[in-house]
């Protein structure tokens, strides 16, 4: 087994997930249950006798709470961990703050889906899945890759889309295979990597 080790992590249930709104680059915190999971991750990572070298996570306070709370699990409160807004959400833009499901009953489930899950379609001033790909990729590429490739063990803990983006280059989905792939939240994702960065083997740590 590959020494190359990352793990992705989605952050524990938010305020807005909760109430159902669409939530991109708002910093609502997380709610019990999310505190709860993110303890969980935790406690499956250390129960799987993996400790980590290095953390990255966004600039919005549900990811970093969860690493936060994670960490303190595996019993590494003090890892370095290094902040970036290139693995915020995805920008929701006019979405932001709506219900999703009033917006199904606005503009149509099918609309609604398009903009949640489509690969390069934008919801209104937001970003598509493509335009965030574009700027997590690259910091991926050059910040995160390197030190995995060293053979030091990561945790990235960030959001659903920001790690879509991510999880569609590691898995080598096609824009089509991506739509089907959602990530639950506080759940994380063990990567082996082979030396020239493809995926060995990966484990969803569900359940
Ligand atoms: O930003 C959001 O609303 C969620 O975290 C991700 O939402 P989605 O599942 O609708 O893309």
């Amino acid at each position: 087994m590959s020494d190359r080790l990352l793990v992705l992590c989605r952050h524990g249930q938010s305020d807005w997930n909760l109430k159902n709104l669409f939530t991109g680059w708002k910093d609502p915190g997380l709610t019990e249950l999310g505190v709860e999971e993110a303890k969980a991750a935790g406690r499956k990572l250390k129960n799987l006798g993996l400790t980590f070298d290095i953390a990255f996570t966004s600039d919005l306070s549900r990811a970093q709470e969860t690493l936060r709370l994670a960490l303190d699990e595996i019993g590494q409160p003090e890892l370095e961990t290094i902040r970036d807004w290139r693995l915020n959400e995805r920008d929701y833009g006019d979405l932001t703050g709506l219900n999703k499901d009033d917006a199904r009953k606005k503009w149509g489930e099918e609309q609604v889906h398009i903009w949640r899950r489509s690969y390069d379609i934008a919801p209104p001033g937001g970003e598509s899945l493509k335009d965030t790909v574009a700027r997590t990729l690259p910091y991926y590429v050059q910040e995160i890759l390197p030190q995995v490739l060293r053979g030091r063990h990561v945790l990235v803990s960030a959001h659903g889309n920001s790690l879509r983006a991510l999880v569609m280059v590691l898995e080598r989905l096609t824009p089509e295979g991506i739509l089907k792939r959602e990530l639950a939240t506080g759940v994380p994702i063990v990567y082996r990597l082979n030396a020239d960065s493809t995926v060995e083997s990966w484990q969803d740590l569900a359940g």
